[in-house]
């Protein structure tokens, strides 16, 4: 039994304002369609098929960032796949939202702007103090239950996200009874032989977290993207260049320099590292150059190189589990998404226990026509699946369990 009330709790033909994670890549101003619209049209259809008035809050980027967007293009993706119209209002919760709120018929669906455009949603605060916000307080009495599908941001304790559990009956969504259930289950689950983590992306906090959380659990990380080049900074190389106008790595080692320091000196057996890299060439195209060869950090590596891969391979094909957080490279970008495709593919072909998380990672399997089925759990979730994996517990899951 879940130990929260799920949508089979849900009575049909109500007004239920939906919380959901449309948080998604950001190219030149466009949305990029991910398997997050996949995910959610499940949710959204069965609400709007059982005559529910459903209205969607999400957000979008962070402020200051440039994928800080408006949700106009988010309802047109969504759409596409509910297969349904999905109404967008450029509003919170003013005069404009309450409007479109109040229109709506049953079956019909409405998505509101960015929940992140109101100064209400963050930052993080207890529930408590979330429920008396003037966003919460205004919207709750326009509705008759809150359900919450945002599985990927369960651990931001926000307005959206932990508030209105506390003022609404409140019902976990299909996508984070799934998530939730299978990452915690994932946790507890023991194998007999080797387990191994690919651990890339942009985040060196996160995989740090993996490191010093599941050191016991896990018998190989393999490092790739930005965590693959600061640890081989750790060891006196001079890599990790950023792209112009970007300052990830040097920003990002100047908090975990300590960190990786000790982690490189004290347990090196754990980890494999990058011994090339790839880059962007003079004429454009992939170059790539051994660790050894480097002289001075001058170029931005973008992939782990070949001679990489082909030591990563082996852990892969010997492990009884593998996990993936992370990219290798920026495989948005076919000429540096070898190392990615080429691991992925490797663990899909094996018969091992496998899990890929992250939001941007698992677009890898759209983007390269990886089928999804080869593997035993594809999340949508980052930084909450490690939360699950690592034992941590899930903010906006434990107010779902409080109000059950
Ligand atoms: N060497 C690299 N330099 C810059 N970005 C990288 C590098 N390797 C991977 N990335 C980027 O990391 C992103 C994924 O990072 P992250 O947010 O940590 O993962 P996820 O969203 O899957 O949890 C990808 O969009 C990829 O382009
Ligand atoms: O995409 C998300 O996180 P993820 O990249 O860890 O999966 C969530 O939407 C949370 O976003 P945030 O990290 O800006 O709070």
């Amino acid at each position: 039994m879940p130990e929260y009330n799920t949508l089979d709790d849900l009575e049909d033909g109500q007004r239920v304002l939906v919380r959901l994670d449309l948080n998604s890549p950001v190219e030149d101003g466009e949305v990029q369609d991910n398997n997050r619209f996949d995910r959610y049209s499940e949710t959204v259809a069965a609400l709007a098929d059982a005559d529910h008035k459903v209205v969607l809050m999400a957000h979008q980027g962070r402020p200051g960032r440039d994928d800080f967007v408006s949700l106009q293009q988010h309802a047109d993706i969504l759409a596409e796949h509910v297969g349904k119209p999905v109404e967008f209002v450029a509003d919170t919760f003013g005069e404009d939202a309450i409007a479109a709120i109040e229109s709506l018929e049953a079956g019909e669906i409405l998505l509101l702007e960015n929940t992140r455009m109101t100064d209400d949603e963050l930052p993080e605060k207890d529930p408590e103090e979330h429920a008396d916000s003037e966003f919460v307080k205004t919207l709750a009495p326009h509705f008759d239950a809150y359900v919450n599908d945002a599985y990927s941001a369960a651990h931001r304790a926000h307005a959206s996200t932990v508030g209105f559990p506390l003022v609404l009956p409140a019902y976990a969504g299909l996508v984070m009874e799934r998530e939730y259930e299978y990452n915690t289950s994932v946790a507890n689950k023991e194998f007999d032989g080797p387990v191994t983590m690919v651990c890339g992306g942009n985040k060196s906090e996160d995989v740090i977290s993996v490191v010093n959380n599941l050191g016991g659990k896990v018998d190989n990380f393999l490092l790739g993207g930005l965590p693959g080049e600061l640890f081989r900074r750790a060891q006196g190389y001079p890599v990790g260049h950023d792209l112009e106008g970007m300052d990830l790595l040097d920003g990002q080692w100047d908090e975990t320099k300590d960190t990786l320091e000790d982690l490189v000196e004290n347990r090196l057996d754990e980890f494999g590292l990058p011994v090339d890299f790839a880059y962007e060439g003079d004429d454009g195209d992939r170059a790539e150059i051994a660790l050894e060869d480097i002289e001075e950090k001058e170029d931005a590596y973008l992939d782990i190189g070949h001679d990489t891969i082909e030591d990563y391979l082996p852990y892969i094909e010997e492990s009884d589990a593998v996990f993936v957080k992370g990219a290798v490279g920026v495989f948005e970008d076919e000429r540096f998404a070898d190392g990615t495709v080429e691991l992925i593919s490797a663990i899909a072909e094996s018969d091992c226990f496998s899990v890929i998380g992250g939001g941007d990672t698992a677009r890898t399997l759209d983007l390269y026509d990886i089928d999804e089925d080869e593997f035993d759990h594809v999340s949508i979730a980052g930084g909450a699946y490690l939360n699950a994996l690592t034992g941590k517990e899930l903010v906006a899951v434990e107010v779902l369990k409080a109000n059950a």
